[in-house]
């Protein structure tokens, strides 16, 4: 057998395990994601193979923002080990990272499609208003950071979906630190989050896209958030910061309609005061304590 293995670096989501089916990779840069069960597998598929044939999708926003999608491979799991099933075949989104620190921001205040059967809607809109999705327009599904010396700090599920907006403010913070624990210094804001190719501007680059696009709406897609720990420098040099998007088992037609719903849960992370300007500023100049 190949040495197909969980990703170290997954943050949420179904992981795979000896009973379930989950993400896996070869370190060939590629990241195998399962269908998965009912018709969500193929409605991922079917989005996949739309999308990356799309004649009015910019190539600078498919190829910046999305995995590359390569098909789809019959693979042996350990879940299932007499019975291969089938996964899409993506870019690893953070291939190439020695320390990938990552997080996964679930967008949107509102993670069902209009199509859904009553009982899901109950079950998304109970975890919506239990989280910060109403209220902020985006919650924190999973994140994982990795300190200077390699510890890595990685809050349990529960703790994340737990978390109300002040909470998500701290995490958010945590995520450009380089302390242990849960301390927050804040040191890599301005690489991270600042700068040119930091995440703040490639949030706007992404908004601006979808301030056009009426072609699809990303129910319960997520931004995928990552910079290499042992790269980045709070000088603001390397790192190679990321912004993606992953998670397409809910995209609906947009039917010539602007995702407001995704739009506002972008627009609300932008505003969100630990990754603008100001605030790393502030955070430079050690204003840290007056923002908690
Ligand atoms: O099954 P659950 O209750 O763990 O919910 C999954 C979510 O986990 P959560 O409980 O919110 O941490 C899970 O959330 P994360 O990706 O972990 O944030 C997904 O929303 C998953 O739905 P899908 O894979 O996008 O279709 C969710 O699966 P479905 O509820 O859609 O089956
Ligand atoms: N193409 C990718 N490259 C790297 N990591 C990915 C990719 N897609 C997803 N992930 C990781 O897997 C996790 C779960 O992915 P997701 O598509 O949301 O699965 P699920 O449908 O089980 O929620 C994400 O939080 C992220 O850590």
């Amino acid at each position: 057998m190949s040495d197909l293995r969980p990703p170290e670096h997954q943050v949420a989501g179904h992981r795979a395990s000896a009973n379930k089916l989950g993400p896996l990779v070869d370190g060939s840069g590629l990241f195998y994601k399962p269908l998965q069960a009912g018709d969500r597998g193929e409605h991922e598929l079917a989005f996949y193979e739309a999308f990356s044939a799309h004649a009015t999708v910019p190539p600078r926003i498919r190829d910046t923002f999305f995995p590359r999608f390569h098909g789809t491979r019959l693979l042996p799991t350990e879940a299932r080990p007499a019975e291969p099933h089938p996964h899409l075949v993506l870019d690893d989104l953070l291939a190439g990272l020695e320390a990938p620190s990552v997080a996964d921001i679930k967008i949107g205040a509102i993670t069902w499609p209009p199509s859904s059967p009553e009982p899901y809607v109950a079950k998304c809109l109970a975890k919506d208003r239990g989280t910060t999705s109403v209220l902020l327009g985006f919650r924190v599904s999973g994140v994982r950071v990795v300190a200077p010396g390699g510890a890595v700090w990685r809050p349990e599920r529960p703790e994340l979906k737990a978390l109300d907006t002040a909470g998500v403010r701290r995490v958010l913070r945590r995520y450009v630190s380089t302390v242990a624990g849960d301390g927050t210094d804040c040191a890599l804001a301005a690489a991270v989050y600042g700068g040119e190719g930091g995440v703040l501007s490639q949030l706007r680059e992404l908004k601006a896209w979808f301030e056009e696009q009426t072609l699809f709406h990303f129910y319960s897609a997520s931004i995928l958030l990552g910079y290499d720990a042992n790269a980045v420098s709070a000088s603001g040099a390397g790192g190679g910061v990321r912004v993606k998007l992953v998670d397409f088992a809910h995209v609906a037609e947009g039917d010539g309609v602007i995702d407001h719903n995704f739009l506002g849960g972008l627009c609300s992370l932008i505003k969100s005061k630990v990754l603008r300007g100001k605030e790393i500023s502030d955070l430079l100049g050690c204003g840290v304590r007056r923002l908690t």
